[in-house]
């Protein structure tokens, strides 16, 4: 979706300021023919298939899938987040803005167990989440990446996700040890379901590749392969398109709602406010710590505080 012009728009014109990493060169390991090793994943809805076993979409879809109440974390004498309340639906992809040091980050952190708020719940898929340690965090079914791309880099692409799939695996040290049937049908559907999240993603024929040989768009795109490995209820994207060109971000949008339709929903933390405004079915806004909007794209890019909130920095941080 391109929303029209708008009071406003000149803030939300501006593309993202951060400079790409640089690419290094490498001797290649070789592309992978995927329709050669699986010839079922030459078919995208096999793919989709694979990538979402549990169709979240299908079922119970705008219904609440988290919700914060007043949720606050502080840090010494600053207050980092403010008795934030929100909910993400199902089948939605929410965008979460703000200018720099809004707590955008601090309110995912919140939400995947990285920090401990010091005020308010956090309920997901029905389940108070205070008590839950990070890794249980992700077996419910709360998947992120990270503003600072965070992969294996002596590992290959194949193996940086079948990584990510292991939070769901069953078997017992011991089954591990002895290589159990039961751990080695494990082992080969996991290899199976990365290459489909790799196809999925469009990086499969870069598959046996280092991930530190990557180009800086294909890694990100990795990040997000390996967080949906989980296979989360929701996946946080953590300004997915830092370091973007255009093109880039255009096919960036494509992937994100890609990933919606196949039954995920989506949390986006972003700067880029066409990426945003593009994507998005709900914004919330956060200025200093506090919510002070939360609606749809075209009511957010015309709503005074918003605006004002994006005024109230220099311009290329409001990017
Ligand atoms: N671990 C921490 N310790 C102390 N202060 C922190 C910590 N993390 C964040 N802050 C502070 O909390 C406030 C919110 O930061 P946060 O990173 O959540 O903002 P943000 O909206 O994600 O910003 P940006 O767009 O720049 O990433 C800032 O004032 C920041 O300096």
């Amino acid at each position: 979706m391109t929303a029209g012009p708008g009071p406003g728009d000149a803030l939300f014109d501006n593309e993202d300021m951060a400079a790409p990493a640089p690419e290094t060169e490498a001797p290649s390991a070789g592309i992978v023919d995927v329709a050669a090793v699986d010839p079922a994943l030459s078919d995208p809805d096999t793919v989709a298939e694979v990538v979402a076993p549990q169709r979240e979409i299908a079922t119970g879809e705008g219904q609440t899938l988290l919700r914060t109440d007043g949720l606050s974390v502080r840090f010494g004498g600053l207050v980092a987040l403010d008795d934030v309340t929100f909910e993400i639906r199902r089948g939605e992809i929410l965008g979460l803005i703000g200018p720099n040091g809004a707590g955008k980050t601090t309110c995912f952190n919140a939400i995947t167990g990285v920090y401990k708020p010091s005020g308010g719940t956090v309920t997901f898929d029905g389940k108070p989440l205070e008590k839950t340690k990070r890794n249980e965090i992700t077996r419910l079914g709360i998947a992120r990446t990270f503003q600072n791309i965070r992969l294996f880099g002596e590992m290959t692409a194949l193996e940086n996700v079948v990584v990510g799939t292991d939070a769901r695996h069953r078997t017992s040290v011991p089954g591990a040890i002895f290589r159990t049937a039961r751990h080695r049908r494990e082992e080969r559907d996991a290899v199976e379901r990365g290459l489909a999240l790799l196809e999925f993603v469009g990086i499969a024929p870069r598959a046996v590749e280092k991930a530190k040989n990557l180009s800086y768009g294909d890694q990100r795109r990795l990040e997000i392969a390996r967080a949906l490995a989980t296979e989360p209820k929701l996946l946080c994207l953590d300004e997915p398109a830092a370091g973007f060109n255009p093109s880039e971000k255009s096919a960036l949008m494509d992937l994100i709602r890609k990933i919606r339709d196949d039954g995920f929903t989506v949390l986006l933390i972003e700067h880029d406010m066409r990426l945003v405004m593009g994507v998005t079915d709900r914004i919330v806004v956060l200025e200093f710590g506090r919510k002070i909007a939360d609606d749809l794209p075209t009511a957010i890019r015309e709503n005074p505080a918003v605006i004002a909130a994006y005024l109230g920095v220099p311009d290329d941080a409001a990017s």
